[in-house]
């Protein structure tokens, strides 16, 4: 297959105080979110001047994708579409339709698979599609990329930054703590054969990431950012929750990974360094927040990789990955669909 077009498909932010209820609107549309909890999160945004980083650093990704497929002789035009706020994905399409594109790849800025990081932005695209019409481009994802060295890599080498920044005496009462967006149990179990991909996929990353980082230290992952209604279960516990468990059992220090991420937007700039780390200071504990892999340029190769595994007559063979959990190139259409409709 030819492709003629690379588009980044993301979630979008605010980059205005006035975007922010409109945009909180777009992302929890007939999703049962309370009142209550969207004004608590546009607090959140306000913090920030109304501005979340995350369109910011999709730009900067994109600038260093563009230099390098120059750089590697790729020529592919990257395009960029956001799930929730301008630049909207419909748009984008719309334009790759006007510029004549026929056949493109989207590099979703998740790593992982589930229903709101790897089949709802299929859900955007085709949607977006529809919406443009007959003529639109074909639009194909490419793969998850949970266990690809290009993310794991990264996060290894923040992981032992931030350790770096605790004290080393202490090291023995240390402990890793890797987060991810908690999503609704319903969503985590998905249905069908390959449900439950979120979840088992990210106990993958933070064994590897762990096993490079700090084999020495135990570490667990939990949930960060619950949304909905209290009566829905989602998943736990909660990273506040279990810092007050390490705190209690004698643990002095931490190294929060969001592993969930692929850059330090607002879920973790607000819910981590400021929630989560007033959390660790009220309990007495040291507290060090790796970085995501942002525009790391292991993080930006492992995107052309990712285009070369589709388009290079080798492609199989440039398949980089460092686990054991099932990988399929292209997701089967009962791949990440929830057990109940969000
Ligand atoms: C799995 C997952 C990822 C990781 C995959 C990926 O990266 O896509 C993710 C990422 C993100 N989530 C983000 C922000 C928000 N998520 C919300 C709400 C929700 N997230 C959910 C799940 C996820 N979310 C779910 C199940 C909901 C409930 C509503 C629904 O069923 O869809 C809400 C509503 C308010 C609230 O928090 O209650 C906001 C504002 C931002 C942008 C941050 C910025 O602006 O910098 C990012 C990257
Ligand atoms: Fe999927």
């Amino acid at each position: 297959m030819a492709y003629d077009a690379v588009v980044l498909v993301s979630f979008g932010g605010p980059e205005r105080p006035e975007d922010v209820m409109p945009f909180l609107q777009n992302v929890t549309r007939g999703r049962g979110v309370p009142p209550e909890r969207l004004a608590e999160v546009a607090e959140h945004y306000q913090h920030f001047g109304g501005v979340s980083p995350i369109n910011q650093q999709n730009r900067e990704l994109i600038a260093a994708i563009r230099a390098d497929f120059a750089a590697n002789g790729i020529d592919l035009p990257v395009y960029w579409g956001n799930r929730n706020w301008h630049p909207m994905l419909a748009d984008t399409v719309t334009q790759m339709r006007d510029d004549g594109v026929t056949n493109a790849l989207a590099f979703v800025t998740s790593a992982y698979g589930g229903y709101s990081s790897c089949r709802q932005y299929q859900e955007d695209i085709a949607a977006a599609r529809a919406a443009v019409g007959p003529d639109a481009p074909v639009i194909e994802k490419l793969r998850q990329f949970w266990d690809h060295p290009g993310f794991v890599e990264p996060h290894v080498d923040a992981v032992r930054a931030a350790l770096g920044q605790l004290d080393p005496a202490r090291r023995d009462t240390t402990r890793l703590v890797f987060t991810a967006h908690s999503v609704p149990t319903s969503m985590a179990a998905s249905a069908g054969p390959h449900g439950g991909r979120y979840e088992a996929q990210l106990r993958e990353t933070a064994a590897l990431v762990a096993a490079a980082a700090a084999p020495d230290l135990p570490y667990d992952l939990v949930w960060q950012s619950r949304s909905g209604p209290p009566q829905v279960p989602w998943l736990e516990p909660d990273v506040n929750d279990h810092l007050a468990v390490l705190a209690e059992k004698g643990v002095t220090g931490v190294v929060v990974s969001p592993i969930g991420f692929v850059s330090d937007h607002l879920e973790v700039v607000w819910d981590l360094d400021t929630e989560a780390r007033d959390t660790a200071r009220r309990l007495g504990l040291d507290f060090a927040r790796a970085a995501t892999p942002g525009v790391d340029p292991r993080f930006v190769a492992m995107v052309r990789e990712l285009v070369l595994e589709r388009t290079d007559p080798d492609g199989a063979r440039l398949r980089r990955r460092l686990g054991e959990l099932p990988l399929w190139d292209i997701c089967p259409t009962v791949c990440c669909v929830p057990a109940r409709r969000p």
